[in-house]
């Protein structure tokens, strides 16, 4: 049986409170209609280029959102809608980030520290020195202080303090760059073992080719909403067990798949299209295609698009 998802994100939208030149003021809207979940046991990773709003969403539920931010829609864990002050008691406890900055790491603080909370025990320790070994940060790293780490030693650092915390939720943004190979591979090794222990991992990366190996679904952001959400290994089969035609795009962008370009760029908030946002780089735009899209079920997945099928 399909266990109930630990966290949900229902139709979001979030809009930046902006000032033109002439100070006037305007909503710029960065995410619409936003919809996702994750289920306890299950890697979700998220794929999209840059501006796509990967980081806005992961600051959305972590109730992380700049002040000047407006927010619609639904968030809830574990069947509860979340409240602003709700998101930020569950963070760093029931849910955590890691971030996609490493100037996330507080600059007084020593790194042990940081990474085992105040109030550690011995069994946090332990297991703090176990993660930092699997990490190759030996046991001085634990005296020092962020700036005197390199840019790949700050990034293990901070999965190792999403890790620790101990939380049901895990959201990693961009884990893995400024990573070697073998650090990239162990920092995923550690989140497939928590999401095999049960807990919700979301995945979000640039680099989709890893993502197909490593998550069990993967939802395609593109200018701010998901336009597809599937199982793995549709994106691992190709082109055709694929719904939108930007996620098939993707498909062929990739170097082993051809290194097909994608015409065209993604449009700035500011200026979105009426109807799909993908619709003014898409061969098969229509008139219909100006209309409100929904995201809709197809061959088990999700897409949002009038003419999957
Ligand atoms: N504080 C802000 N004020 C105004 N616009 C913002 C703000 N923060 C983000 N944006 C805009 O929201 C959009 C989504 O940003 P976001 O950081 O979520 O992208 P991303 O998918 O994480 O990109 P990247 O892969 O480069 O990290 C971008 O167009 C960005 O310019
Ligand atoms: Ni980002």
């Amino acid at each position: 049986m399909k266990k109930e998802p630990i966290l949900s994100v229902k139709d979001l939208s979030v809009s930046f409170q902006m000032y033109d030149n002439g100070l006037e003021k305007y909503d710029l809207k960065v995410i619409s209609n936003l919809t996702l979940d994750v289920r306890p046991g299950e890697i979700v990773a998220i794929a999209g280029s840059s501006g796509s709003g990967k980081s806005l969403l992961a600051h959305a539920v972590m109730g992380l959102l700049p002040e000047n931010a407006s927010i619609s829609g639904e968030i809830s864990y574990k069947g509860k809608v979340l409240s602003q002050k709700e998101k930020e008691a569950l963070r760093g406890k029931e849910m955590a980030l890691v971030p996609q900055s490493v100037s996330y790491l507080d600059p007084l603080m020593k790194v042990g520290t940081q990474v085992r909370g105040r109030k550690a025990d011995k069994e946090i320790i332990k297991a703090q020195r176990e993660i930092f070994r699997r990490f190759h940060l030996d046991e001085k790293t634990e005296q020092l202080y962020p700036f005197q780490l390199s840019g790949g030693m700050a990034r293990r650092v901070l999965v190792s303090t999403a890790v620790l915390s101990g939380a049901e939720v895990i959201i990693a943004d961009e884990p893995t760059p400024g990573l070697d190979l073998e650090m990239a591979l162990e920092a995923l090794k550690i989140f497939r073992e928590l999401s095999d222990e049960g807990k919700a991992v979301i995945l979000i990366t640039h680099d989709i080719d890893l993502a197909f190996h490593i998550a069990d679904r993967i939802a395609v952001f593109y200018a701010g909403t998901t336009v597809e959400i599937a199982a793995a290994k549709d994106f691992l089969e190709g082109v055709d067990a694929l719904r939108h035609p930007y996620s098939k795009a993707l498909w062929k962008a990739l170097p082993q798949n051809g290194f097909e370009p994608i015409p065209g760029f993604q449009p700035y908030a500011k200026y979105l299209p009426k109807g799909c946002l993908f619709s003014p780089r898409c061969p098969h735009k229509t008139k219909e295609c100006e209309e409100n899209i929904p995201m809709r079920e197809v061959r088990g997945g999700y897409v949002r698009c009038i003419h999957a099928d």
